[in-house]
């Protein structure tokens, strides 16, 4: 894992939407010439869904092989199948459904209702099982644990006002998990309760990790996250890349971060 987080700073919520999209073509389109495909993890929330709405906009997504990227989900609300508060079913209305992606490829995870009932650890299982499939013999074991994850390109996170990331919160069991790549998050203080979440054993394996946060709400997050929290207490900081951890921050997010942490606006 990389030790120190780059931080890059934007003018806005808009201008770090549409930087974050310019740098995942470039990352995409990077990891497809070197290794003939692309793997990225998506994340929810308002960071999250805006950086897909400005690809979605961007004329530079032609540059994409949509048919050669895997696309998988570092966290899921788990509610039925087509419940607009699902990661997923937004993810299809910003961007998904307007690109020419190989549905083999799409990895959404589970929903309640489904083959997993309302058993959420069991749909949690399930989505572990799958990554380790994709994985395969040769994938990278996460540090901690024996269940493989895929070689993520890229995972993408958004940052709650708590210092969540994924649908894991400060001092809930899913944090100290060792072991899982996913978990089941029962009792999530942010609705819904139950979820399912990669843990940060899982984050961990990805090549890169980029953190993602726009607005002022986030700005006591983001400081406590960047100024050496534990992982327990702020999952934001327990969440690194292999090769690179970056945050993509607007100036409102960025405000309460001390002056050495901050980059040049
Ligand atoms: O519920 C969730 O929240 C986080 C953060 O969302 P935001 O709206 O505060 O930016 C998100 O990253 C996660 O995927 C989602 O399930």
């Amino acid at each position: 894992m990389t030790g120190t987080p780059q931080v890059v700073v934007l003018g806005g919520t808009g201008l770090m939407a549409q930087a974050a999209a310019a740098r995942l073509i470039t990352a995409i389109v990077d990891a497809q010439a070197a290794r003939g495909s692309a793997s990225v993890v998506l994340t929810g929330g308002r960071n999250g869904n805006a950086l897909l709405r400005a690809l979605a906009a961007s004329p530079a997504r032609d540059a994409v092989d949509w048919t050669r990227l895997d696309l998988w989900w570092g966290d899921e609300r788990f509610l039925p199948e087509g419940d607009p508060d699902r990661n997923y079913v937004q993810a299809r209305a910003e961007l998904l459904d307007q690109v020419p992606l190989d549905p083999a490829r799409v990895h959404p995870m589970p929903y309640s209702g489904g083959p997993w009932g309302d058993d959420v650890d069991a749909a949690a299982a399930a989505y572990a099982a799958e990554l380790a499939a994709a994985a395969g013999p040769a994938g990278p074991a996460s540090p901690a644990s024996h269940s493989p994850v895929p070689a993520f390109d890229v995972l993408l996170l958004g940052v709650g006002p708590d210092t969540h990331v994924a649908s894991l919160f400060p001092e809930h069991p899913g944090v100290r998990e060792t072991e899982l790549t996913v978990v089941g998050v029962h009792g999530a203080p942010k609705p819904p309760p139950l979820r399912t979440s990669m843990t940060l054993p899982a984050i961990r394996a990805a090549r890169e990790v980029w953190l993602l946060a726009a607005g002022e709400d986030k700005a006591g997050a983001v400081a406590r996250a960047l100024s050496g929290a534990d992982g327990l207490q702020a999952p934001a900081a327990g969440a690194r890349g292999r090769s690179r951890t970056l945050w993509l921050l607007d100036r409102a997010a960025a405000s309460d971060l001390p002056a050495a942490l901050r980059p040049p606006v």
